[in-house]
């Protein structure tokens, strides 16, 4: 490892933004208005304390989890996030290799630049996971979960907490400056018009469903053979009605404090929607996680995994696949250690 490779994540992310372009940059560091929330995500890690039970034997650590069946190797997995092509020109194929060379989950975007079986086939022994968008045709939206089960997704992971986009459609099809397809999108449609085209705007607005309800996410798990999960759930009434419909997992989320701005770190809800949901379903966390203790803390509140958005698009724009990589193992031994320390969770 040269002496500039970075170490933690704090370095990753000043050595990420050098490498961005400025557009890109800005498009990951967005928090939601004044970014309460986004700060409080990190805030919140620290205001925890852990208590160690030591002169246990901690020499060997076990950090693997099974989740929806599936084993990764620890813990930690990547969150869907939107144009991988920002920050590396292989984009979502290169941060599928990072993930499966370190024995994790992806969730892949709807927003990506390559299709579900692109993506499958350039890692084939990896995992991943499908976050779908809804769609206002349902035809769609079934078409879309057999490529997924197909292309072997092994879960559908829809997205609780984005009424609206934050990004006007036509802001969308207007402002990417890249040559971006969104193939999980436009399906066997040929694209309206080329981005930058107001055709292509419309074309967005017709066929993604915003606002939607519970009653979308009932079709969907009426619908596939596959385990959903729902993303960015923060009340406990949320959570229970999640359980009634059968969902089988919960992923408590703020989008990374892109979305409602003011709403509570998701560390702080966690232990509520645990004990809410009651086994009934897998419960995992997102949004702040940075450090090995960060993920040791959810672990102990009650999450079964957690999620990284943001770190791991620095480490696509760092290095790659690699980049990806290391950010992965440096959360993972990070974990490892702070297991050790704690003589706990092991
Ligand atoms: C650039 C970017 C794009 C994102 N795109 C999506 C998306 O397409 N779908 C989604 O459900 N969440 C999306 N998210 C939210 C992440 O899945 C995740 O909830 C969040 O990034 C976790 O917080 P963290 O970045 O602090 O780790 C995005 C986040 C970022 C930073
Ligand atoms: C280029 C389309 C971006 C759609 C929104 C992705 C997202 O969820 C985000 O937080 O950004």
């Amino acid at each position: 490892m040269s002496a500039a490779t970075p170490t933690t994540l704090a370095e990753f992310e000043a050595s990420a933004r050098q490498k961005a372009t400025a557009f890109a940059w800005s498009y990951l560091s967005r928090p939601g208005e004044d970014g309460q929330t986004h700060t409080d995500n990190r805030r919140a890690f620290k205001r925890y304390r852990l208590i160690p039970r030591n002169l246990r034997d901690v020499y060997i650590r076990d950090t693997s989890v099974t989740i929806l069946g599936t084993k990764l190797d620890f813990p930690v997995a990547i969150a869907p996030t939107a144009t991988h092509l920002l920050f590396h020109p292989e984009a979502e194929l290169t941060t599928a290799r990072g993930a499966a060379s370190m024995n994790t989950l992806m969730v892949l975007s709807s927003w990506s630049h390559h299709s579900l079986k692109q993506v499958a086939e350039a890692a084939p022994r990896g995992v991943r996971w499908f976050y779908m968008l809804f769609y206002r045709d349902r035809g769609r939206m079934k078409r879309l979960l057999e490529r997924a089960e197909r292309a072997g997704y092994a879960a559908i992971v829809l997205t609780a907490d984005q009424p609206f986009f934050t990004f006007s459609f036509r802001k969308v099809a207007t402002t990417l400056p890249l040559d971006f397809r969104f193939p999980n999108i436009y399906l066997d449609d040929n694209p309206p018009g080329p981005l930058g085209s107001l055709e292509l705007a419309e074309y967005f607005k017709k066929t993604v469903k915003e606002a939607a309800t519970w009653e979308d996410v009932e079709w969907v798990k009426k619908n596939t053979r596959l385990p959903v999960v729902l993303k960015g759930i923060l009340s406990v009434d949320d959570a229970k009605m999640a359980v009634r419909l059968g969902i089988d997992a919960i992923l408590v989320s703020n989008h990374g404090g892109r979305q409602l701005d003011g709403v509570p770190a998701t560390i702080d809800v966690l232990p509520d929607i645990v004990g809410a949901v009651g086994g009934e379903a897998e419960v995992y966390l997102d949004g702040g996680v940075r450090t090995g203790t960060d993920v040791l803390k959810a672990l102990a509140l009650g999450a079964r995994c957690v999620f990284i958005g943001r770190p791991a698009l620095w480490g696509l724009a760092y290095n790659g696949a690699e980049g990806v990589q290391q950010v992965l193992k440096i959360l993972k031994d990070e974990l490892s250690l702070a297991m050790a320390r704690a003589g706990k969770y092991i």
